[in-house]
């Protein structure tokens, strides 16, 4: 094993769980890794995502990865300094599909984590698929898993199901770090607040998970086509600042 969890040179894993698709999982993984690493941060994001992985294009990171001295695959690294494993960098094209079975999929995983030569980070952030199959119980079975981040959005349905994760991260004994409700609002130029997918349920997500509201994210239109341009970096707004910043203190509470 290139980094096992015994020698903890990875202080925190943290793994990003939503139970619904296309809340923003990915955008918050993206954006509280940038955040982190601006704080001075060694980040490092494990794209778990590996028949739909996302990470490696919002990065703008190309190429394949190669063989570290020690004998361990070397993750790509982002224009900011972020170290980055998908399953994207092994396909020849972009869009070639990944058509996997489960255990497949968890074995890719584990070697994400183990075989990749992470070397000295604060952080691994583990991106994961949406749900409770077998990418996100893996995670939590064979990973040094710190805590979780539970990403909603203001929908009721989402929250919903949401209610399945929080429920298999008990399961599992997980800990959870904190949620962060995304799609909030969307605010125009003059500072209109409009909240676009329904009223905010922030509070019933924090009373559901007995964990603290780290982000209350709103909808921005420029973020799809950094990310679709591999420019997430260059965002900056301070919602995302702030998250990071309840990031750190509650680990650091609950440490
Ligand atoms: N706050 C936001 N403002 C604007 N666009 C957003 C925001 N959050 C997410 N998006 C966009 O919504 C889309 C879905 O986001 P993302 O891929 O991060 O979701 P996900 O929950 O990881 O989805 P998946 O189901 O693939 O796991 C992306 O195009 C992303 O850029």
């Amino acid at each position: 094993m290139a980094n096992s969890a015994a020698d903890r040179k990875i202080k925190q894993v943290i793994a990003i769980m939503s139970g619904k698709g296309g809340v923003g999982k990915s955008l918050v993984t993206g954006l509280l890794a940038v955040s982190l690493r601006r704080q001075g941060q060694r980040v490092g994001v494990l794209d778990g995502d590996i028949t739909g992985p996302s990470i490696a294009r919002m990065f703008g990171t190309k190429g394949q990865p190669t063989k570290s001295p020690n004998g361990g695959i070397e993750p790509l690294v982002s224009k900011g300094g972020i170290k980055i494993m998908s399953m994207n960098m092994f396909l020849e094209r972009e869009s070639d599909p990944v058509v996997w079975r489960g255990p497949m999929v968890s074995s890719a995983i584990k070697q994400f984590y183990s075989d990749v030569d992470w070397g000295e980070l604060d952080y691994l952030l583990v991106d994961l698929p949406p749900g409770t199959s077998d990418a996100p119980m893996t995670v939590m079975q064979a990973l040094p898993v710190d805590g979780v981040v539970i990403v909603s959005s203001p929908q009721m349905l989402a929250t919903m199901i949401v209610m399945k994760c929080i429920n298999m991260v008990r399961q599992l004994k997980g800990l959870i770090v904190g949620v962060v409700e995304n799609m909030a609002y969307f605010e125009t130029p003059n500072g209109e607040r409009y909240e676009i997918f329904g009223p905010s349920n922030g509070t019933e997500l924090v009373s559901m998970t007995g964990a603290p509201l780290l982000g209350h994210l709103p909808i921005d239109p420029s973020l799809t086509t950094l990310c679709d341009s591999g420019r997430v970096e260059e965002y900056y707004a301070e919602a995302y600042e702030e998250l990071a910043g309840n990031f750190v203190n509650t680990l650091k509470i609950k440490r």
